[in-house]
């Protein structure tokens, strides 16, 4: 039943800085408990808020407000009270006081209109009284801010955000364009910015609305991984969103090419729309690959004889495609060598590093992600950094959340003679431009990586168009060594990626098939894989074991995998602490996944007497780790990743976190598992194609366990059709020629 309560605020028990969710003792005529959003609102403020009575099963009774208004103090008790609050910051108790018995119940009004009489108070000067003057403005301001866009259901940080960058102009862009805030706010998408629109009463055929709607479209394509969209597609999607005829959509898409936020580029085929963002980036990126390209005239002799020593020195002879990829890297600016696994790409590596290291130049190593740069340091024995280490990511602003920018870049480019990327193919196009900006030319550039693995989760293809574009050296390795044919997971997944029959009987020490017809016996024999079978046999514990999936919806795909295999991994407790959030349960013991990047988060590492031994930040997209810690009074929990880094999460940042007992093969890229599980059984076709069952093959380094069905298997490995991708970096590193 809905009711209203009125008071000072007496105390502020919790209040999340995210969501503006706060607890907090209200006096009124008793003392309550109130729960809801209250941002921006401090102790000694009084207010009136509508809601009802509940009962929390730990706290008791609360009152869970769903709207509320500010009232001013009205007795001159509560003044002073408010005043001295620590609301206004240099206003105290005692101060509060003197200022009350001076001006009375003018007290408000004196501040709002003749705010220089305060300093007729003995403690204030003008300065002060100019400062007192301002922040009550500001608080009243913001205050009223917060609860303008409150009707809209914007709360929180978000409210504060928008507040910050328009301040008093706020009003007038969202009653003129509230598009705009879809383009300068990082959290308001084009979605909200239209509810908000149309609240405001703003028509759905207003030229904001469909110039945003446009420019949503090709973001949202951006987030399919697509640099550009073909105009047809562009102006179907876009009707579809907008609900909106051609017309007006053709229309603004020329008004959108005039302001330059999209170009237009046409080809004898067809017209592709891009932001205009992609479009430089792509021509950037096409430019400086051709400017990287140089060649030095180094002596193939010279080359040989370094390649002997290497040879000797590993005991072993290098094959041909691996000496034409040393003679090529030491003879070019820019080379690319591609290959499958197994097939000698880090013993190149490696030869190369040696003949570079010989030839007393700097050297980096960098890969897209903390776990490829790690495994990249552990096989070359050379520290390798992530590509956004390397160039010195920094945050713009604490205000601007997701703004990131680099120290490195085209001003202050990378020292180093020779620059390795390994894992080329998770390489987007954002991450390959920001790279290149940062490398003066005369640097020579190795880019190493799979080209049949699933393309960068990012937009662009990359690794790919550079190959196909066949303007630069590109070394492609095909043999599979000795040692490596022995494993057949490496055996099967270059079967796979050439299309041919996989071995089924189940002969391999390695690479097993199942074959089962119902998701959930699937689901069983996998939980009895986990727990019982395969630990020993890889010598691993139940969380090394990773189930891949190729969806995430449906029987067999991560959200309902994920409940399953908690509730048989690592079931509910009485000495688990669990937190439930959006519709997860997260408990103590639970494997987790980062599922964004998140380079501010610190992580500790401590020693065995909780002494924090080192500590950093970063935790990476693809990160996981398990839940060591729940603790539900101060809303927190601690996360253990690789090498015992504990990593501290506010309830607020489980967005970031989720369940990785199954995990997308999408999301899988980039990591190795010692044992994986891959269930296969049935979904959308245009998924389930070889690419991605050669990513899943090969993310296992000692076992793969397929449970499923063979018919599908086989479709797989027959269906060659990617998804598509529309990127044209291909065409314009040719049109460059
Ligand atoms: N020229 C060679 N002669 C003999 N063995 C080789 C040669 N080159 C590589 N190998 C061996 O083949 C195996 C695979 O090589 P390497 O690790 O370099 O391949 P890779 O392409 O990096 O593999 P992955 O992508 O799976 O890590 C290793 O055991 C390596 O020692």
């Amino acid at each position: 039943m809905a009711e209203v309560v009125e008071g000072c605020i007496e105390h502020i028990i919790f209040r999340n800085e995210e969501n503006g969710y706060t607890v907090l003792a209200l006096h009124g005529e008793e003392e309550i408990t109130c729960v809801g959003n209250f941002p921006y609102i401090s102790e000694g403020e009084f207010i009136k808020a509508n809601g009802s009575y509940t009962e929390h099963p730990i706290y008791g009774q609360q009152f869970l407000v769903e709207s509320y208004e500010m009232n001013e103090p009205e007795d001159l008790f509560s003044v002073e009270r408010y005043l001295g609050s620590g609301a206004i910051k240099g206003i105290g108790p005692a101060l509060a006081a003197r200022i009350v018995k001076k001006f009375k119940e003018n007290t408000f009004k004196i501040i709002e209109e003749e705010p220089e009489r305060l300093s007729e108070i003995k403690g204030i000067s003008e300065r002060m009284a100019k400062d007192i003057y301002r922040q009550f403005e500001e608080k009243r301001d913001m205050r009223s801010a917060m609860l303008f866009l409150q009707q809209y259901n914007i709360t929180g940080n978000l409210a504060v955000k928008i507040f910050t960058e328009y301040g008093q102009k706020m009003y007038d862009i969202l009653k003129v364009n509230p598009y705009q805030l879809a383009e300068d706010i990082s959290g308001i998408g084009f979605k909200t910015a239209d509810d908000i629109a149309r609240r405001i009463g703003i028509g759905p055929d207003s030229d904001y609305r469909i110039k945003a709607g446009i420019l949503y479209t090709l973001l949202q394509a951006s987030s399919d991984g697509h640099v550009y969209l073909p105009e047809m597609e562009l102006i179907n999607r876009s009707k579809a969103l907008l609900i909106a005829d051609e017309e007006p959509i053709q229309r603004q898409l020329m008004a959108l090419a005039i302001e330059k936020k999209i170009m237009i580029k046409d080809t004898p085929q067809e017209r592709y729309i891009y932001s205009s963002v992609f479009y430089y980036m792509e021509l950037n990126i096409a430019r400086m690959l051709h400017d990287l390209n140089i060649r030095y005239d180094i002596k193939q002799e010279l080359v040989l004889n370094r390649i002997k020593t290497v040879e000797e020195q590993f005991h072993i002879e290098l094959e041909q495609q691996q000496r034409t990829a040393v003679a090529e890297a030491a003879g070019n600016g820019l080379l690319i060598i591609t290959g499958g696994p197994g097939t000698g790409k880090t013993t190149t590596i490696n030869t190369i590093i040696k003949f570079f290291e010989a030839e007393g130049m700097e050297i980096l190593l960098a890969a897209p992600t903390g776990r490829a740069a790690k495994r990249m340091t552990e096989t070359t024995g050379y520290e390798a950094k992530t590509i956004h280490r390397l160039l010195e990511l920094t945050k713009l602003s604490e205000d601007q959340e997701n703004k990131y920018s680099f120290e490195r870049n085209e001003m202050n480019p990378l020292e180093t003679d020779v620059l390795i990327i390994d894992e080329m193919s998770m390489v987007d196009i954002n991450l390959m431009h920001a790279l290149l900006k940062a490398v003066s030319i005369g640097t020579r550039v190795i880019l190493v990586g799979d080209v049949n693995q699933l393309p960068s989760v990012g937009p662009g293809n990359i690794l790919k168009d550079i190959i196909e574009s066949h303007c630069f050296n590109v070394v492609m390795l095909n043999k599979i060594f000795r040692q490596s044919a022995g494993s057949d997971i490496i055996v099967n997944a270059h079967k796979i990626n050439a299309g041919e029959q996989i071995s089924l009987d189940n002969k391999s020490k390695d690479f097993f098939f199942l074959k089962r017809e119902e998701a959930n016996v699937i689901a069983a024999v996998m939980i009895n894989l986990i727990k019982n079978k395969l630990p020993n046999y890889v010598n691993a514990t139940p969380y090394d074991i990773q189930v891949l999936t190729p969806m995430r919806k449906g029987e067999l795909g991560v959200e309902r995998l994920n409940q399953i295999l908690q509730q048989a991994l690592n079931p509910p407790g009485k000495e688990k602490i669990e937190k439930e959030y959006h519709e997860t349960i997260y408990r103590e013991g639970d494997k987790v996944m980062q599922v964004k990047n998140n380079y501010q988060i610190t992580w500790e590492i401590k020693s065995k007497y909780g002494i924090t031994t080192q500590s950093g930040t970063g935790v990476f997209n693809g990160d996981a780790g398990i839940i060591r810690e729940i603790n539900l009074f101060s809303e927190h929990l601690i996360v253990e990743f690789d090498d015992n880094r504990l990593v501290d999460y506010s309830f607020s940042q489980l967005d970031e976190l989720e369940l990785a007992y199954a995990v997308t093969i999408h999301k899988s890229q980039g990591s190795e598992y010692p044992a994986v599980i891959l269930p296969i059984l049935d979904g959308p076709r245009l998924l389930f194609n070889r690419n991605l069952l050669y990513t899943a093959v090969t993310r296992a380094k000692n076992c793969v366990t397929i449970v499923g069905s063979d018919t599908m298997l086989q479709f797989m490995i027959d269906n060659k059709n990617e998804q598509n991708r529309y990127s044209g970096l291909c065409e314009r590193i040719k049109e460059l020629v």
